[in-house]
This record gives structure tokens, sequence and C-alpha cells, in this order.
């Protein structure tokens, strides 16, 4: 499934969705690693990726390269950013890191001290480490020992497409585990959702003829399930917004500039896709109220 979702982001970025000057080098077509293939993918999924508000931290995931990129002495770049994932797929990318010479710049090239084995590496502030999610305590050891994580600071974790492939028992005690042990914490995490309806089940029968069964998609099955399994885990606070908010709530020439690469042959496979995929938030402290957001971030400015 990484593979799938590396050669769907370089198939976007090629086309000029959005900037990502590293998928080639961990995705295969490019010299990369992981596979995928080289098919193109329908505008549809492009224009899908390039809504995301956030590329998560797993798989071959970029986003870590590209911030430090974009924003080099950015004094907000966390202090630590942790990508964590199965072991095949850390290794994988310990090797496409370490080989390539354009994502070592990207990580600190020479200026940071490097140490790494087949399976994690750490070149402080920015980690790779196996993890199996569906082991949340190990999970959370892993975040102290090997990457020195503070969990008294604040800390935001990223899920894209990936609670989804875990047991709804094994998300929830993950979630809850995070809830529970970082207290100043964060997350976002995006997947399907509405998966109980028609088109939704249409979706779910797809990914299984790919040999592909989504062990959680319960916790899929509406806006309110998604969001009761945040609350549930014990996160004060949860929001969920489908995919076709968020889509339309982005700046008109964004998605104007999007709808131009490619045509679609209609609009209402593309809403009903968007309208299948949400983005959550949860907090570990309640949402603040409208004007005491506004006072907060007046104070900032
Ligand atoms: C569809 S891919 C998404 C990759 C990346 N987040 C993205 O969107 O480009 C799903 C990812 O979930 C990871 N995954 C699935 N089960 C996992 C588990 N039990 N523990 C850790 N990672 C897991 C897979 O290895 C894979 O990298």
């Amino acid at each position: 499934t990484n593979d799938d979702a590396a050669a769907s982001k370089r198939h976007a970025v090629r086309l000029g969705y959005y900037e990502d000057p590293f998928i080639t080098a961990v995705s295969r077509g490019g010299g990369g690693f992981a596979g995928g293939g080289d098919a193109s993918k329908p505008p549809e999924i492009s224009r899908g990726y390039w809504a995301r508000v956030v590329n998560l931290g797993a798989g071959s995931d970029t986003t870590y390269m590209c911030l430090c990129t974009s924003w080099p002495q950015a004094d907000w770049l966390p202090c630590k950013w942790v990508d964590a994932d199965l072991q095949d797929n850390t290794s994988r990318k310990v090797l496409q890191v370490t080989s390539n010479r354009q994502l070592l710049e990207a990580i600190g090239g020479d200026e940071v001290d490097i140490v790494h084995n087949r399976h994690e590496l750490h070149a402080d502030p920015y980690h790779i480490v196996p993890a199996d999610l569906r082991d949340p305590a190990a999970v959370v050891s892993t975040l102290r020992s090997s990457c020195g994580l503070d969990a008294d600071l604040p800390t935001i974790f990223l899920a894209e497409c990936v609670l989804v492939y875990l047991p709804v028992e094994s998300s929830e005690k993950l979630l809850a585990q995070l809830a529970n042990q970082f207290t100043k914490s964060a997350l976002l995490h995006y997947e399907q959702v509405n998966l109980s309806d028609r088109f939704g089940e249409v979706m779910l029968s797809n990914f299984r003829s790919r040999g592909c069964d989504l062990a959680g998609s319960a916790a899929c099955a509406s806006e309110d399930a998604q969001r009761q399994r945040l609350l549930r885990a014990g996160w004060p606070a949860a929001a969920v917004w489908t995919m076709r908010r968020v889509y339309a709530a982005l700046p008109q020439p964004a998605t104007a500039r999007v709808e131009r690469i490619e045509m679609l042959d209609e609009r209402e496979g593309f809403d009903q896709l968007l309208e299948h995929y949400c983005i959550a938030y949860a907090a570990s402290s309640p949402f603040p109220s409208e004007p005491d957001l506004a006072n907060r971030l007046a104070s900032v400015r």
C-alpha cells in the first residue's frame, strides 16, 4: 500500500499538482526503491493528494525533507521528527536516505551526525524507527528511548492512511496510549470515512479485490464513528471534516490552478470520493472558543 501511495504522489508531483523534489528518490520510476509501478493515476486521485493538508510521516513520505528545504531557517520547525513504520518499510527508507545525496543533504548533510543500522536511523532532529502500531507500549518506549522524545513537550502525531489497516481495538489502544502519555499533544489523521453507504461498500470491495483488507474499516463507517473513536480513546476534543468540506474551503485560485491540470470526466465522482475521505483532528485539551482563539492569535501577532 505504501508503494501505491508513493507512486500516486510521484504522478501528482510530475504533473505539477504540488512540489516534492524528493518523491522520485523514494519511489521506483525515478531511481528510487519503492515499487508501485509507473502507471498513470486518474485526476481524481491526484487532486485528492494535492488537497491533503498534511503528508504523514510513514512509509516513503518525504514531508520532513520538504519542510527543511522549503524553510531551512524557520524557528517553528519541530525539534524532533520521527518517521515510524513497520520494519520492512523503515529498512527501505534507511537505505534510500543513506544512499541518496539529495535526501542526505535535506536532513542536514555533513552538519549532523548520522547513526544508523539496517532498520533505523538517527540524525537528530530526524529519526526513522521501526514500530508496530499494534503494540502501543512498545511504540511509546521506542519514541522515548531511541529518539529521545519528551512526552511532556508539545507533540503532533500524523497518521495518513494508516489506522485503517489496524484492527479497531488496536487503533483505539494506540490512540488511548498517545492521549494518555503525551499530555500536550494533537493528532492529525487522514483516512476513509462514510464506508457504510453504497459508494463506501464499493470502495471496500475494490480494496479487497486488490488483496487489501481494511481491518479497521468499522471505525470509518461515518464522521461520527471516526470522532467517537477519538473521544473513547480519551482525547478531550475531536473534530472530523470530510475532504469535500476541506476542498470547498481551500482558496479558490489554488483549486482553479489544480483543476486546469487535468479535466475530470464528471465532477460528481470526484465529490463522492472526497465525501469518503476525512481529516480528523484531536487535541489533549478542549478546543478554545472562537473569541478565545481570536484573542490568543491577536496576542501572538
Ligand atoms: C497506504 S500506506 C501510507 C503511507 C504514507 N502514510 C502515505 O500516505 O504516503 C500505509 C502505511 O501504513 C503502514 N502500516 C500498516 N500497518 C502498520 C502497523 N501495524 N504498524 C506500523 N505501520 C503500519 C504500512 O507499512 C504503510 O507504510
